[in-house]
């Protein structure tokens, strides 16, 4: 490759939480490694700002996402780097996943100043967490705990529970571990478990779909195994109807070339047990990704777990 001005300058258009601040820096210098010139744009969504509701009621994930959209759309900006966890299954008109990098831990953990695992917590101890899979997964685990409401950045979470409102909080362990806090992960929930969310740890590249120059800068970013894994996950939560709004997992793991795909569905009043589905396929294309979290959907469907629409 020739290291001309010819090659694409790029702006990254990046929310200003530390997290994403590190995973916008991590793919600068990635490009940068690669001859580009890249800066960052960096900005507040409405995710940030709303901190005091939680995130199903008031929109769901595409909060984190529409403004980086709206700077791309403008040409304030080129790309925009996401935790594929917050990105909703279907992107709006003209825009695109231009690539899906390799898998951070996509296991949840969990942290508490005072107690090393989940089992040890005492009978109705109050846990942290506003996402709804976590929290019918924690209450499948242990219908004792309360589970108490938890928003804000990695930073104001910890924060949170060192006041001592928390017994314990359960956070993606991918988030601590790029942000230098491993040592605040006291112990680390199986996928058996705690079945993470589809696209935990992986991050993905959004970019206009027209820009077919940034499609080939990107390229050499992509890590295919995770695109397959986190295509099918997504592709359960799609046909779920999928939004934050929903108590879902989705989780695959790969034995040789089989993608392994468990999914979970929780009634979040608590009427229904917890429902399970599970496929294997040899997955060697993003669409035979997809089928194989469609069947996964509809075994969890006939087991009976309620889409939205
Ligand atoms: N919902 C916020 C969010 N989005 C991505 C991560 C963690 C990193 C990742 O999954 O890539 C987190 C924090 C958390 O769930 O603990």
């Amino acid at each position: 490759m020739t290291h001309s001005s010819a090659l694409t300058p790029i702006v990254i258009a990046t929310r200003e939480s530390q997290l994403a601040m590190w995973q916008a820096e991590h793919v600068q210098a990635l490009l940068a490694a690669r001859g580009h010139a890249v800066s960052l744009l960096g900005m507040t969504t409405r995710g940030d700002q709303i901190l005091d509701r939680t995130l199903s009621k008031v929109g769901g994930k595409g909060l984190f996402v529409k403004e980086l959209e709206v700077a791309l759309e403008e040409g304030r900006a080129d790309i925009a780097v996401h935790s594929l966890k917050d990105v909703p299954m279907e992107l709006p008109e003209g825009f695109a996943l231009a690539c899906v990098m390799e898998r951070e831990d996509p296991r949840d953990a969990f942290v508490s100043p005072r107690y090393a695992t989940l089992d040890e917590l005492p009978q109705g101890a109050v846990v942290g967490t506003s996402s709804l899979r976590r929290q019918v997964l924690l209450q499948a685990l242990r219908p004792d705990l309360r589970i108490e409401p938890l928003r804000g950045n990695v930073q104001t979470r910890l924060r949170k529970l060192d006041e001592g409102q928390y017994a314990a909080i359960v956070l993606a362990a991918a988030g601590l571990k790029r942000l230098g806090l491993r040592e605040r992960i006291r112990s680390i929930f199986e996928p058996e478990q705690m079945l993470p969310a589809a696209g935990q740890g992986a991050l993905g590249i959004e970019i206009r779909s027209q820009r077919q120059d940034l499609r080939e800068a990107l390229a050499p970013l992509a890590h295919e195994r995770t695109w397959l894994t986190v295509t099918a996950e997504r592709a359960v939560s799609r046909a779920m109807g999928g939004s934050c709004s929903m108590p879902l997992a989705a989780h695959g793991q790969w034995s040789d070339d089989q993608l392994q795909l468990q999914a979970a569905w929780g009634d979040i009043e608590g009427r229904l047990p917890l429902v399970r589905a599970a496929g294997a396929a040899r997955v060697r294309t993003l669409d035979e990704a997809d089928a194989l979290g469609l069947a996964v959907a509809a075994k969890l469907r006939a087991a009976g777990a309620i889409g939205a629409g």
